[in-house]
């Protein structure tokens, strides 16, 4: 267990970016640097945590252990080759959707240490699932760095089969939309019932809210949770008859899963 966070240089200080960087705050910080020319980031800066624009502002003598690449991974073809220079010195955590280990070896060098990650938004509040795969020139020490840094802001899992990475990030990497989603859905029936609009959005809110919490704290699995809601011949028996029917939520959760897979290892391509 690491005591106190080493060296970090943070590329990319957008909503994931500013997510991490507060759980390695809770954490303990050495010092970090935080490289992103938006002007957004400069509210990151505070207690051992400076916001640089450009590379070439990083402190000649700042020596980062961990390089963590949170920009989109439609600039990484930029963003990334510059960050070559650390390659012998730093592990780098790569969260970009998409993006390989072979690919960014490409661009920092074969022999780099590198770590390739997908957590999701719910890092804001270190209530995130990230699953993680380790390169084959990562030492066992970093490894364990990459994992100190990934779980500061939820739950970690480490897989040795980088594709899962691509359905990972369709289902719990983008998974919080869709369930922002079906809060909005939920929000435009009730209002399509007569329901007000104020009530309506605290109806979908708290339902998905209590929900989750009851998921949980319950040791019961979600199928029989959802099926102490459907009382025989009830209301929800209904609902549940039109949504579960193989050609509807069935087919389109699985249809958007596909959809999404298959779009994560395109945006491994380009560039
Ligand atoms: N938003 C999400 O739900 C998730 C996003 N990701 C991945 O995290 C990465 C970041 O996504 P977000 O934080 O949502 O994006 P974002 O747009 O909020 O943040 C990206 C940041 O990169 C900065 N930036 C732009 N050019 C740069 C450069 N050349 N050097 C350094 N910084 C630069 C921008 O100013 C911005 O602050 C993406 O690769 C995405 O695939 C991973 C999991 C979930
Ligand atoms: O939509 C995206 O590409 C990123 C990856 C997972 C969540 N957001």
């Amino acid at each position: 267990m690491i005591t106190r966070l080493p060296p970090l240089l943070l590329v990319g200080g957008g909503k994931m970016g500013a997510a991490m960087l507060a759980g390695w705050r809770e954490r303990g910080i050495t010092r970090v640097v935080v490289l992103d020319p938006g002007a957004g980031a400069q509210a990151l800066a505070g207690d051992g945590v400076d916001i640089v624009a450009s590379l070439a502002d990083v402190p000649a003598d700042f020596a980062p252990q961990a390089i963590v690449l949170a920009v989109k991974p439609q600039i990484a073809a930029i963003a990334v080759p510059p960050l070559a220079r650390f390659a012998g010195s730093a592990l780098f955590v790569s969260i970009m959707a998409g993006k390989t280990i072979d690919w960014l070896a490409a661009h920092l060098g074969g022999n780099a240490a590198i770590v390739r990650a997908m957590p999701n938004t719910p890092a804001a509040i270190r209530q995130g699932i990230t699953v993680a795969c380790a390169g084959p020139a990562v030492a066992p020490t970093q490894r364990d760095l990459a994992e100190t840094l990934l779980a500061a802001v939820g739950a970690i899992e480490f897989v040795t089969a980088e594709k899962l990475l691509d359905p990972v990030t369709a289902v719990s990497g983008g998974g919080p939309a869709y369930v922002f989603l079906l809060v909005e859905l939920l929000e435009a029936a009730a209002i399509d019932q007569g329901i007000p609009p104020q009530l309506a959005t605290q109806l979908a809110r708290q339902t998905i809210i209590g929900a989750a919490g009851l998921l949980a704290a319950s040791p019961e699995s979600a199928a029989d949770l959802r099926r102490a809601v459907t009382s025989p011949n009830g209301t929800t028996e209904r609902a549940l008859a039109i949504l579960m029917a193989p050609d509807s939520w069935p087919h389109a959760i699985n249809t958007a899963i596909d959809a999404a897979t298959a779009r994560s290892r395109a945006l491994g391509q380009e560039g």
